[in-house]
């Protein structure tokens, strides 16, 4: 793997003449997890896709990429917020899309050692028609780590899953991602204070830097810094609201 790049995002987003966000100055740590949270509907995975570059619909006045002046493509992953799998194709398959797409020989072990992880020993044949949500969420999760990016982009990632099995994906990730440029849009403050090495809040005219527990991630979810981290995030997201 590459060196990760820290990223930048300085500008302005609007969608058919309408703003979704304004003067947003935005720095990522490069090989470090951080946290973007905001309210619905605030542009955070506006700022995801101009970062990936798939934000086809949106005008974008500024700039946004890597610091180290070389193109994010090639580099980055992005983990969209809705699965995206492609319903003609096994679970695997999908899991080894990207090789494919790429003309890379598929490495079929590596991608069932992934599935296993996230705890899809044994799916590997079935269609993404035949999973519930949280099982399409963690082949999605799956897929993402297979690409192998020094920097990804994490959209909601851990949204469909029960309390336990987020709590074991957000590890999961947390090591597998570890040293990696990660940006992490999340609506549960207490996920962010479990993962983020830096935490952020996006509202419609600010990025606000919150400090982050001192211990490194994953942090256990009991753990004191986390639990006040939890509640000072969720007291400044109902006063931004
Ligand atoms: N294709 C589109 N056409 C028109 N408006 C859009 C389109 N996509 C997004 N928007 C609008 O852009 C704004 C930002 O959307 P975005 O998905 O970035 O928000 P978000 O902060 O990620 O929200 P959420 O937390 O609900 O996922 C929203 O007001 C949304 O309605």
């Amino acid at each position: 793997m590459t060196a990760p790049p820290s990223l930048f995002a300085r500008g302005s987003a609007r969608i058919g003449g309408a703003a979704v966000f304004g003067a947003l100055d935005l720095h990522v740590e490069a090989g470090r997890w951080t946290c973007l949270l905001g309210a619905s509907g605030v542009g955070k995975s506006t700022l995801l896709r101009w970062l990936a570059g798939t934000a086809d619909a949106v005008t974008f006045e500024g700039e946004a990429g890597a610091d180290d002046g070389r193109p994010l493509q090639g580099r980055v992953a992005l983990m969209a917020q809705t699965d995206l799998l492609m319903p003609w194709l096994s679970i695997l398959e999908n899991v080894l899309l990207g090789q494919r797409l790429r003309g890379l020989a598929a490495d079929r072990a590596q991608a069932r050692d992934i599935l296993s992880r996230v705890g899809l020993a044994g799916f590997e044949a079935r269609k993404p028609g035949a999973l519930s949500g949280g099982q399409r969420q963690r082949v999605a999760l799956a897929r993402t780590l297979m690409e192998d990016r020094p920097v990804v982009l994490l959209d909601e990632p851990f949204s469909a899953l029960d309390v336990a099995t987020r709590a074991r994906m957000q590890d999961l990730a947390a090591r597998a991602l570890h040293g990696r440029t990660v940006l992490h849009v999340t609506h549960d403050p207490a996920e962010a204070a479990r993962l983020g090495c830096r935490i952020m809040i996006l509202s419609r005219d600010r990025l606000d830097e919150v400090a982050a527990p001192a211990s490194p991630p994953p942090r256990p979810p009991d753990g004191e810094d986390v639990l006040a981290a939890t509640g000072r995030l969720t007291r400044l997201l109902l006063e931004a609201a």
